[in-house]
């Protein structure tokens, strides 16, 4: 029977009641056969209600307000590490009876936007778990005494959800750990030593045969700031490094951005992820959001491949600006990019997308590199010449002005590192090091020698092309970018003249 049909029915049976009472019949069991449909009418009734509110609650499937492991993009193995731990915490009986000492302290460690709060989300969901968060930021700057009752208050609120929402746990998470939980040197944070202070009591008494059990999970990405008492047996004592996600990871976490947006049959999201090297999870997320922003500018129908590139490019070097340059800065800018482009080519042949002249966030101009494959391993050579391509931005300048410009700040930074780098996987002429067993002369000396080493091939090798940077100059100063084609094939000119001459 259709409702409609259902409710002609029930609504006109008191007519009929009134009908058979007012001639004069016996309408008692009426009544009752009435009343037993009428029952039957409104219990139908609640149940399509509660149809068309779950209906409702997959619709918004968007943004729904838990968080599972299968949202999360990559992150396999931290996945498969943390479902681990928190199976500890579901098996509980089982791991009483065999006396394992129960988790307490999960620390999830890595660079940021890699996905922590949405592990420790989705660890709340797995486990039935209240989820509780606070950001050890939230600690700077609290009056002593503060932070302590507020950690106070924030294991007793989980304690009490927990018993409000008949659920067997709670997982409080506290992000940025290290603010709270930084090395403890002699007095200086006062304040917040009475915070881990409290902390720390509140692990200790977590007795965790006690309903509602508590879990904490912790996340930083500065995990050698970490005071030792908090990663003591019984605290933190279950690790998980969330990395940034490899090409496959970050296809996943692209699939996952693209979920709720219209795209081209053009794009492949396979190129993206390829091209994406190093992004975080954030970074990606952010990379299909601003695809879409352009998208909307074109007033396109759907995200094109063209829009994901602009994107990259915004995430990777912030957004365009129209910063206004002289004439000698710009050429300046020119042959610096130059340098890293002709030493890059050089070092690593085909590895040159793109010199721009375009100013993009901080940079005045930059050298987009063709995508790399993910790697782990570098060899002693492969980092030299990683050094040489950020050394040739100054390296250009020297030979063009004579002198350099702060213009290369970050470049020597990033060739510092790599020096470091070397250092610590004995790949210099110190061997193999401990940095407490050397002075830091030593350490200096060494790094020196092998920047100047770097800078005197580099220059070498440059200086060969000289012809090269004067002809890129003109046409980067006219059209502001130079193709990684018509960049080589200038390049490969020049060494073709060199051959035969
Ligand atoms: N693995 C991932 N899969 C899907 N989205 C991700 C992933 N990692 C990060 N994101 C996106 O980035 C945002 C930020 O991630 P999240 O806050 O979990 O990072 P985090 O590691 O906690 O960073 P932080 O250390 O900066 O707090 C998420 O809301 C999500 O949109
Ligand atoms: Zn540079």
């Amino acid at each position: 029977m259709s409702k409609y049909g259902k409710e002609i029915l029930i609504g006109t049976v008191p007519v009929i009641i009134l009908f058979l009472l007012f001639i004069g019949v016996n309408v008692i069991p009426l009544v009752f056969m009435s009343a037993i449909l009428a029952t039957f009418f409104f219990m139908s009734r609640a149940r399509n209600g509660m149809n068309i509110g779950s209906d409702r609650k997959t619709k918004s499937k968007a943004a729904p307000a838990y968080m599972t492991f299968d949202d999360i993009g990559g992150q396999d193995r931290a996945k498969r590490e943390l479902t681990e731990a928190l199976d500890f915490l579901i098996r509980y009986d089982e791991i009483q009876r065999l006396g394992i000492r129960p988790l307490k302290g999960i620390l999830l460690t890595g660079p940021p936007g890699t996905g922590k709060t949405l592990l420790a989300k989705a660890a709340a969901h797995y486990t039935n778990s209240v989820f509780m968060a606070a950001s050890g930021s939230e600690f700077v700057e609290m009056y002593v005494g503060v932070g302590a009752s507020r950690i106070r208050d924030l294991f007793k609120e989980a304690r009490n959800r927990a018993i409000k929402e008949n659920k067997d746990s709670a997982i409080v998470f506290i992000d940025e750990i290290d603010v709270i939980g930084g090395k403890r040197d002699g007095g200086q944070h006062r304040e917040y030593d009475q915070t881990l202070n409290q902390l720390l009591t509140e692990m200790d008494g977590i007795h965790t045969s006690v309903h509602p059990r508590v879990l904490i999970m912790a996340a930083t990405n500065r995990k050698e700031m970490l005071d030792s008492a908090l990663l003591r047996p019984g605290r933190f004592d279950r690790h998980i490094e969330v990395d940034l996600p490899d090409k496959k990871g970050r296809l996943h976490i692209l699939n996952i951005h693209a979920k709720n947006k219209p795209l081209s049959e053009d794009v492949s999201l396979d190129q993206i992820a390829q091209e994406t090297f190093h992004f975080s999870g954030a970074q990606l997320e952010s990379v299909m959001n601003e695809a879409a922003i352009y998208a909307m500018r074109d007033e396109s129908e759907a995200i094109e491949q063209k829009h994901l590139s602009l994107a990259v490019d915004k995430v990777m070097l912030g957004e365009k600006t129209d910063r206004e340059s002289t004439k000698e800065e710009r050429e300046r800018v020119a042959l610096h990019e130059l340098g890293h482009a002709i030493a890059a080519e050089l070092v690593r042949p085909g590895s040159v997308s793109q010199v721009s002249l375009s100013p993009r966030g901080k940079a005045l101009g930059y050298v987009r590199h063709n995508p790399q494959q993910d790697q782990y391993l570098y060899t002693k050579e492969q980092i030299e010449h990683q050094i040489m391509i950020a050394l040739g931005g100054a390296v250009a300048e020297e030979m063009f002005y004579g002198g350099r410009s702060t213009g290369s700040r970050n470049d020597f930074e990033q060739a510092l590192n790599m020096v470091r780098t070397m250092m610590d996987s004995g790949l210099t002429k110190l061997g193999i090091i401990d940095r407490e067993m050397v002075t830091k002369q030593e350490l200096m000396k060494e790094n020196s020698e092998i920047l100047d080493e770097l800078t005197k091939s580099t220059r070498e090798l440059l200086e060969k092309y000289r012809i090269v940077f004067e002809q890129s100059l003109d046409i980067l100063i006219q059209e502001e970018n130079l193709s990684g084609d018509q960049f080589r094939s200038l390049l490969e000119h020049q060494t073709k003249n060199m051959q035969i001459a």
